[in-house]
């Protein structure tokens, strides 16, 4: 018998505006359960209109957005997802460990949680700090922290690395593996090029628009190149 496995993300014909601007044009896409996947694109592509889409935030002209089936923001879907935002979203007066102590008490999370995301984002040594006296890099782990609280099914993360040096790179992104390994799906934008060969997937975004959605070795087989910064750029060069 054919095992269905139901794709965390799907994305029809989606239609989206930010002020008087076209964002998102016809979008369709679907991303697969169980991998890390990451929306890969230049400033301004459309890649945080696309996640605050998935997790129910953004309003949208036109099309349909679903998540584990359910459309895209019901209440049904509030424990299963995780978002974190470009900003903290975390109370600076706050030490780290109250922090995660009052969003655990939100989600009805159990207390052995707290210990579990402290470990996992490696804040140990900062749970008694006041999160506003933290550096950018330790108050994005918080949110992240955060969003682990729960272990919801999909994690929708955008530019989770921006400013953390690259051994805390590495470690995030074995992190996400490891979330991915035990069945969370996860989302991950970046512009960073080199970090879209530590994907499972691929969605290259421009311009509202996806040029392309494989994995980071059929993408590299498909234009010819050795390195994904090449193939976007080939990508876009073919559009031309
Ligand atoms: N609140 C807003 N009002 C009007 N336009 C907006 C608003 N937010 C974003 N935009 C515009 O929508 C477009 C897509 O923005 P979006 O934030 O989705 O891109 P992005 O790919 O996530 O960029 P970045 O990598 O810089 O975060 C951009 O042209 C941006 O200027």
């Amino acid at each position: 018998m054919e095992h269905f496995v139901e794709p965390a993300v799907s994305v029809s014909d989606l239609h989206a505006r930010r002020g008087s601007r076209k964002v998102l044009d016809a979008l369709s896409l679907t991303i697969p359960a169980g991998l890390v996947v990451g929306l890969i694109g230049p400033s301004g592509s459309g890649k945080t209109t696309l996640m605050r889409a998935i997790v129910g935030v953004q309003v949208v002209q036109s099309g349909s957005v679903s998540v584990f089936g359910q459309p895209a923001g019901s209440a049904s879907l509030r424990r299963r997802v995780g978002y974190v935002t470009q900003e903290a979203s975390v109370y600076d007066d706050l030490t780290v460990r109250q922090n995660l102590d009052y969003f655990r008490a939100v989600l009805g999370a159990g207390r052995a949680d707290v210990g579990r995301v402290l470990e996992a984002t490696d804040l140990g040594p900062n749970a008694g700090q006041l999160t506003g006296s933290l550096s950018g890099g330790q108050r994005s782990r918080v949110s992240l922290a955060v969003a682990l609280l729960g272990s919801p099914e999909l994690l929708v993360l955008d530019e989770p690395t921006v400013g953390l040096d690259p051994v805390l790179r590495r470690d995030l992104w074995a992190l996400f593996h490891r979330l991915a390994a035990g069945g969370t799906s996860l989302l991950v934008s970046s512009h960073v090029m080199d970090e879209a060969a530590r994907c499972d997937r691929l969605l290259l975004m421009r311009g509202g628009e996806v040029l392309a959605d494989d994995t980071p070795d059929g993408l590299l087989a498909a234009t010819g190149t050795t390195d994904i910064e090449a193939a976007f750029l080939t990508l876009i060069e073919e559009r031309e």
